[in-house]
C-alpha cells in the first residue's frame, strides 16, 4: 500500500511501566515506534497515533500527555496530544491536519468498546471504527505487543480502510521466526510478572506443543504454581492471590503439573515483613512475597546457562521497588552471559535490561510480552489475522 501525502491512522503500543507517581518508568516502547512514525511523516503523510495505556481500574491506567512529550523528543518532531479519542474535538483536529503533522489521541481504553474482545467483523461496526475510519486513507498496525488482543483499535479498521503492518510488527515477526526454530534446543522460558491468566494460557500452549524444555516461574505465576503444588504461602500471600482472583486458576495449574509440564517453582522467596526484607524458604514463607530468593536465582541461573534459547517475560519480583529487582537482574545476567539466543519481552522485563549490552547479535528485545509468547507458542495473533483480511 503506497502511503504518501495521505492521512494515516497508526496503531502503536505505548503501554509502559508507570511508577507510583504516575510517571513513565521506561520508554522503550515509545522509542521502538519512532522509525515507523518518522518514515510515514517523511513520506508527507499526516499521522494520527492511537494507543492504550494500562487497563481501567489499574494504577497504570493514565492519559497520554507524557507519552506525547517523550515521543516528541525521540522523533525531534512535535507530537500534539489531543484530549479526546473519537469525539467531535478529535475528529475536527484530524480533519484540519496538514502534511507532516503528528497527533496522539488519548488512551483508547477510555472508550468502553475497546475493552471487548470480538471478531474483526463485529468490531468494524463499533462507534470507534465508524467515527474515525472515514477520516483516513490508510491504517497501519505497528502494535505487535497488543496483537494478541482482538479489540476494535487492533482488528476493526483493516476491514474498512486499506491497511498494512508497521516496521515494528514486521521486524518482530521476521526476527522471531528466524531465531525461534525447532533445531535451537533446549529452550528455557523464564516467566514472571502479574498477568497470571495470560501466562497460564501460554504455559498450557508450551506444554501441549512440547516447545519448552524448562519453564522457570517467578512473580505471581510462581505463587500460583506453588499453591497448586499444595504449598501454603501464608495468610498474607493467600489473601493477595484471592483478591486478584488467582486462586480460581489452581485447578488449571494443577492439571498442568499432573500432565508433566516442565514448570519449576522457587525454592525460596524474598519477602517483606514489618518493613524489613528477609529470605524465606518456600515451605516456610514468613512475610509478603516480593521477589524470588537468592537460592532460586542461583538454581534458575544454572538452568539458563545450558539453554540454546532463553525467553524471559515478566519480572521475578516487584521491580518498581529497587529492593526487589535482584531476582530479575540475576536471571537476565545469566541469560546474557550464555552463548545461546536471548529473547526478552514485556514492558517491565525490558526495563531490567539496564545499560549497554555488548554483544546484541543473539539478543532480541521484543516490544511484546503476552503477544510475544503467544506468537512463539504457535497461536495466531488476531491483529495479524485482521491485516490479512484488509482491503488492500
Ligand atoms: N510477587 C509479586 N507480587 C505482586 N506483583 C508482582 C510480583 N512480581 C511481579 N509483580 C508485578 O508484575 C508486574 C509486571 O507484570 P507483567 O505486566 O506481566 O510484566 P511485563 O510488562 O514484563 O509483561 C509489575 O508491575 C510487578 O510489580
Ligand atoms: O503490555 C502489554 O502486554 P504485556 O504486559 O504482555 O507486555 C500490552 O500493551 C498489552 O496490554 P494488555 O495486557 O493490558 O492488553
Amino acid at each position: 500500500m503506497e502511503l504518501s501525502g495521505r492521512k494515516v491512522l497508526l496503531r502503536v503500543d505505548l503501554n509502559s511501566p508507570i511508577d507510583k507517581d504516575g510517571r513513565i518508568l521506561d520508554s522503550s516502547r515509545l522509542k521502538a515506534h519512532a522509525p515507523t512514525i518518522k518514515e510515514l511523516v517523511e513520506r508527507r503523510n499526516s499521522v494520527v497515533l492511537i494507543s492504550h495505556q494500562g487497563r481501567p481500574g489499574d494504577r497504570d491506567f493514565v492519559e497520554l500527555q507524557e507519552h506525547a512529550q517523550i515521543l516528541s523528543k525521540y522523533l525531534d518532531m512535535n507530537v500534539e496530544f489531543v484530549d479526546d479519542v473519537m469525539g467531535p474535538y478529535a475528529r475536527e483536529k484530524i480533519k484540519n491536519m496538514k502534511e507532516g503533522e503528528i497527533i496522539l489521541l488519548n488512551n483508547v481504553r477510555m472508550v468502553s468498546e475497546e475493552l471487548i474482545e470480538a471478531p474483526p467483523q463485529q468490531h468494524a461496526k463499533t462507534f470507534l471504527v465508524r467515527k474515525l475510519s472515514p477520516l483516513f486513507d490508510g491504517y497501519v498496525n505497528d502494535a505487535f505487543a497488543t496483537a494478541h488482543r482482538s479489540q476494535p483499535s487492533l482488528v476493526g479498521f483493516p476491514l474498512v480502510i486499506p491497511s498494512a503492518a508497521g516496521r515494528v510488527m514486521e521486524k518482530e515477526i521476521s526476527a522471531l521466526s528466524k531465531i525461534f526454530t525447532p533445531e535451537e534446543s533446549p529452550k528455557v522460558f523464564v516467566l514472571g510478572g502479574g498477568k497470571v491468566l495470560d501466562t497460564l494460557r501460554i504455559i498450557e500452549n508450551l506444554t501441549k506443543k512440547r516447545i519448552a524444555d524448562r519453564i522457570l516461574t517467578g512473580g505471581l505465576i510462581a505463587e500460583l504454581f506453588a499453591t497448586a503444588k499444595g504449598i501454603s504461602l501464608g495468610k498474607e500471600n493467600m489473601e493477595v492471590l484471592e483478591k486478584l482472583g488467582i486462586l480460581s486458576l489452581i485447578p488449571r495449574a494443577r492439571k498442568l503439573l499432573m500432565s508433566g509440564s516442565p514448570v519449576e517453582i522457587p525454592v525460596d522467596f524474598k519477602v517483606e515483613r514489618e518493613g524489613k526484607t528477609e529470605e524465606s524458604p518456600v515451605h516456610k514463607v514468613n512475610g509478603v512475597i516480593k521477589d524470588i530468593g537468592t537460592n532460586t536465582a542461583d538454581i534458575y541461573s544454572s538452568f539458563i546457562k545450558d539453554s540454546k534459547v532463553t525467553v524471559l517475560r515478566g519480572p521475578m519480583g516487584i521491580i518498581e521497588d529497587e529492593r526487589f529487582r535482584d531476582g530479575s537482574k540475576s536471571v537476565m545476567k545469566a541469560a546474557l552471559e550464555n552463548s545461546g539466543y536471548v529473547i526478552v519481552g514485556g514492558g517491565h522485563m525490558v526495563s531490567v535490561l539496564e545499560g549497554k549490552v555488548e554483544d546484541t547479535s543473539k539478543l532480541h528485545i521484543s516490544t511484546g510480552g503476552g503477544a510475544l509468547l503467544l506468537f512463539l507458542s504457535g497461536e495466531r495473533l488476531p491483529a495479524l489475522e485482521a491485516l490479512s483480511l484488509s482491503k488492500v
